[in-house]
């Protein structure tokens, strides 16, 4: 099986090596191609440290993270770079830019391809905004939108580059309940259709229900993994 995320005996350290505890210690994790698996486990269990490794946002120390077919134990910079324009990434603050319209924070995701001029990019965008509700906002700035409208515009622009990943950390932290639950719906629908692997992080119960299995994490560690 050619796995979208495949990890094997990772082992993470922050501070001085050989004496700190492994926030992540010998981790093995599995993802298929167009699974939707959610991350959960108790405040300092390593899920955060897990993301930004398979997001190549960090080097790996020791053990295997193969991500979408690209082995990152060992990779360069330049190799990590490469992998990261093919994830979509999603925070738990949208990480929008304020003094741009929710066009213009989607297309900006698709600048790195060269093969499209500015006017595919606009459409693309409006394109990826109509497929999340906001069809009618594209020309508005973050600040005047609601949090459940900026994490919609968040999800355009993670999904608007058709990325083979998209990982999410927290993204329901900042909505209440009933929006995070909508806007989650929201995005495990458009995942399925397109056929997009997810990883997301989260401790809200409410959620849970959009995943294909839930992985729970402790100490470092797998220790569970329930079909939701
Ligand atoms: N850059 C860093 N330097 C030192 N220690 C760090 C760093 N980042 C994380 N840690 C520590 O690693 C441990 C795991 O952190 P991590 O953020 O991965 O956990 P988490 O499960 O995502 O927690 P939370 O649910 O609170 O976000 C914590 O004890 C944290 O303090």
């Amino acid at each position: 099986m050619d796995w979208a995320i495949d990890v094997r005996g990772l082992t993470h350290r922050f501070g001085d090596g050989g004496l700190a505890k492994p926030v992540l210690e010998d981790l093995t994790l599995a993802v298929a191609p167009g699974e939707i698996v959610l991350l959960t486990g108790p405040s300092g269990s390593g899920k955060t440290t897990l993301l930004t490794l398979v997001g190549a946002l960090r080097a790996v120390q020791e053990g295997s993270c193969r991500v979408l077919g690209t082995e990152l134990a060992g990779a360069t910079e330049a190799e990590r770079v490469a992998l990261r324009r093919r994830i979509g990434f999603i925070f738990q603050h949208h990480n929008l830019l304020g003094f741009l319209t929710a066009r213009q924070n989607v297309a900006m995701a698709l600048e790195l391809d060269p093969s499209l001029d500015e006017a595919e990019r606009l459409a693309r965008a409006d394109a990826a905004l109509a497929s999340v509700g906001l069809a009618d906002k594209t020309e508005a700035y973050p600040a005047t939108l609601s949090g459940g409208q900026r994490q919609r515009v968040a999800i355009a622009r993670a999904l608007v580059h058709a990325p083979g990943l998209v990982l999410a950390d927290e993204p329901t932290a900042a909505l209440d309940g009933r929006t995070g639950g909508e806007t989650m719906h929201l995005l495990r629908d458009l995942a399925k259709q397109q056929g997009r692997t997810i990883l997301l992080v989260t401790h809200d119960p409410r959620i849970l229900d959009i995943a294909d299995r839930v992985v729970a994490m402790e100490d470092g560690r797998v220790v569970e993994r329930a079909h939701a």
